[in-house]
């Protein structure tokens, strides 16, 4: 059995407040196989974006922060790593794709430069000009169809559209073993978004790239995604096979989830108004979901 790409065993996280510590993740657990897409998705707050900031080794540096449990990427136990090699991981052995391309992209240098800093972070001597031959390659591979220009461009003189694309190709540059999605696209509009995920898609079976996408939209999820997570006040309430669980939704959260799928794709983000203690039933574990490293 291959070891998983990652594994999160029984996370906790407490933030600290007035009224002293605050329980916002209850215990996950998820894995992710070599070259797998995975989805977590739950309504806002339910604590996806804070499980993405803790893989990516990002809250272990907030002080109102508190961790527990294990987190093991491609077999580093995040409990033995130094801060230095844990930031070294970022951008080249897993990387981010974010829903506001302009978040995450500089406006002040010109794309070919900030290619330049990602690519010199996995290959510390590269050149210049081979750089630019790299990034104008990766650009390619994402649908652009004049890289030249679009390296000597500033992030304003390209569409939100291409500043996606250029976040992709700019996340894959030191082929990263996972890349962690957060809504891509979701700040422009429904057709870009669409255009993101299908290219995502592609891109991870042609590296063999695993994601982990999180997500409002269990529509958006169903199109994307091998395995699902369902998440819930900060605890997994359900996990299985996409078809699996779409088939046969088993959770009354879940349940609650699938029925606020927008009926227009993009036609908001659902909400689940009536909060029922139905949903703090037991986590719900469809077959062949159990063990990390297992098949996919
Ligand atoms: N720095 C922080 N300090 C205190 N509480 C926080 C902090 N960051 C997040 N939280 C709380 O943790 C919980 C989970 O937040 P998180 O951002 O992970 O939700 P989410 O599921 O990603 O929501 P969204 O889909 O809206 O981004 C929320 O209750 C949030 O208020």
């Amino acid at each position: 059995m291959s070891e998983p790409t990652l594994l999160v065993r029984d996370l906790h996280l407490f933030f600290k407040g007035y009224s002293g510590l605050v329980e916002v993740l209850h215990g996950i657990s998820l894995h992710i196989n070599r070259g797998e897409r995975v989805a977590l998705v739950g309504e806002s707050g339910s604590g996806k974006s804070v499980t993405a900031r803790i893989i990516l080794g990002l809250l272990q540096m907030t002080s109102t922060a508190r961790i527990r449990g294990q987190v093991v990427f491609e077999g580093l136990d995040f409990a033995t790593l130094s801060p230095s090699q844990h930031r070294s991981l970022r951008g080249t052995r897993m990387s981010m794709v974010f829903q506001d391309p302009t978040s995450s992209l500089n406006p002040v240098y010109p794309i070919s430069e900030q290619f330049h800093e990602v690519l010199k972070r996995g290959m510390p001597g590269i050149t210049r000009a081979d750089a630019d031959r790299r990034a104008a390659g990766l650009l390619s591979d994402c649908s652009i169809a004049d890289p030249e220009r679009v390296l000597a461009s500033y992030t304003f003189q390209l569409s939100g559209g291409m500043n996606q694309r250029v976040m992709i190709a700019m996340a894959l540059a030191n082929e990263p073993s996972l890349l962690i999605a957060d809504e891509p696209g979701t700040a422009l509009d429904v057709t870009v978004q669409a255009q993101t995920l299908r290219l995502m898609r592609e891109l991870s079976v042609q590296h063999n790239t695993a994601v982990l996408f999180i997500s409002h939209n269990l529509g958006v999820v169903r199109e994307f995604a091998d395995r699902v997570y369902v998440i819930y006040k900060g605890r997994i309430v359900e996990h299985g096979r996409t078809a699996d669980l779409f088939d046969d939704p088993r959770h009354p959260y879940t349940r609650a989830l699938m029925r606020a799928i927008p009926r227009i794709t993009g036609g908001g983000i659902p909400q689940i108004e009536d909060a029922s203690e139905s949903y703090l039933a037991p986590l719900v574990v469809h077959e062949g979901c159990g063990e990390p490293g297992g098949p996919a």
